[in-house]
């Protein structure tokens, strides 16, 4: 380990950081939603920088300052990294918590300058407290980094505040020479070598938990009506879908609400398309709020919606229906020059034991009660298989009482 020359392994190190940051910045280069992947290259630019003034301190003419700017670039490169973290969980990140630990490394360094072990023992033990910091921010923040890009980072970060142990360690041990900035020492490659590899691991960790976000949106959107805010119908048909195999496995029943906008084709046509749309996202969200936690609304179509209803007979599905006309009946749009009132038509369809393979029959008796609602004349709930329902093409009328 000896062999690998202290200062080579500084210098490569210097250079990935920098290497490091311009890739990022570059990925992170008109970011739709920020996640902190910017402020994370900043930190790998600022790492490349105190290296290269810790570096350089043999020319400097004053090395007292060059070696507390040094390490006080270190520090603020260590406290960018978790503001960057407070950055992908949107968590304001307030200043003194980068100065601090910035302040505190300059002091250090000035103060000790001539006191190398000293020096070099309480900067180490002041590192290994942010990467602590870092570490445990990381876990306590997991709930905003639930892929596996957050274990890379811990990984990573684990080694980097392995270096810093391992120099203390080696320091209480009595090897004292490690004191001297980039003396060749095998403890002092073995530092570079985790702490270079740290870094890399560190920041695809980071690149990784900035794609899966990005991937976790792209399937949130894919599945969420963008006007409403509701499920679209590839969510809302997958859910049925689940929610019948379900039912069956467990012999329950499953009832199916179809809702559609009575004449909605006036309010376009009387208040313009845009106070349709304003509407529609009015009476998604009433009618989400009139659901209980286990059901399910999901935007069929036009100015359809379909509600899913587990675990619910006749009785409860019909009370459920009425319960969401009489919030819609009571609904106020507010537009100018007056304010929108609609209303809803309601077909209910209950399986007693539902299996997935009759999920469209499901739909469709649910729509023909619904359009026996809209011919017996709007703003009404009519359940499938009931007196009031109108007989089916090609079916049998409905049973008489
Ligand atoms: N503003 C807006 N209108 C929509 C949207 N999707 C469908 N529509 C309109 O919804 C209207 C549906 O009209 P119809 O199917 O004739 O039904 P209706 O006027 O509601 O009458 P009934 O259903 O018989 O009560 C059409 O004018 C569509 O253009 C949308 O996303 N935004």
């Amino acid at each position: 380990m000896s062999a690998l020359h202290v200062p080579t392994l500084a210098v490569v190190l210097t250079l990935v950081a920098f290497a490091l940051a311009l890739a990022v910045g570059l990925a992170a280069w008109g970011q739709r939603e920020p996640d902190g992947l910017g402020v994370w290259g900043a930190g790998l630019a600022l790492m490349g920088l105190s290296f290269g003034v810790l570096l350089a301190l043999g020319w400097l003419p004053w090395p007292r300052l060059g070696l507390a700017t040094g390490n006080a670039l270190l520090a603020a490169s260590y406290a960018t990294a978790l503001w960057a973290l407070a950055g992908f969980r949107h968590t304001r990140w307030p200043w003194w918590r980068v100065l601090a630990p910035v302040a505190m490394v300059a002091a250090v360094s000035w103060v000790l300058a001539d006191r190398p072990v000293l020096r070099f023992g309480v900067l180490n033990a002041l590192f290994a407290l942010q990467w602590v910091g870092l570490l445990l921010a990381t876990h306590r923040w997991r709930d905003a980094m639930p892929g596996r890009g957050r274990c890379v980072l811990m990984l990573g970060a684990a080694l980097v505040l392995a270096v810093f142990l391992l120099r203390l360690g080696a320091l209480a041990l009595g090897h004292t020479a490690l004191a001297k900035p980039f003396e060749p020492h095998p403890v002092q490659s073995a530092a570079f070598l985790l702490g270079l590899t740290g870094l890399v691991v560190l920041t695809v960790g980071y690149v990784l938990m900035s794609k899966e976000r990005v991937d976790a949106d792209h399937v949130q959107e894919a599945l969420i009506d963008a006007l409403t805010g509701v499920p679209n119908r590839k969510a809302l048909l997958e859910q049925l879908h689940r929610t019948l195999a379900q039912a069956a496995r467990e012999q329950r029943p499953v009832a199916v609400l179809m809702l559609d906008i009575d004449r909605f084709k006036r309010v376009n046509d009387t208040w313009g398309h845009v106070a349709g749309d304003a509407v529609l996202a009015a009476v998604a969200q009433c009618l989400k709020g009139g659901l209980r936690a286990q059901d399910f609304l999901g935007r069929y179509g036009g100015e359809e919606f379909l509600v899913v209803l587990p675990g619910t007979g006749e009785v409860g599905a019909a009370t459920l229906a009425e319960h969401l006309r009489t919030r819609v009946e009571r609904l106020v749009v507010p537009w100018e020059p007056e304010d929108i009132r609609v209303t809803i038509s309601i077909g209910v369809h209950v399986m007693p034991l539902a299996t997935p393979s009759e999920m469209q029959a499901l739909i469709d008796a649910a729509d023909h009660a619904m359009y026996t609602a809209k011919r017996t004349g709007r703003n009404r709930v009519v359940v499938s298989g009931s007196p009031d329902e109108l007989p089916r093409e090609g079916s049998a009328p409905p049973r008489e009482g």
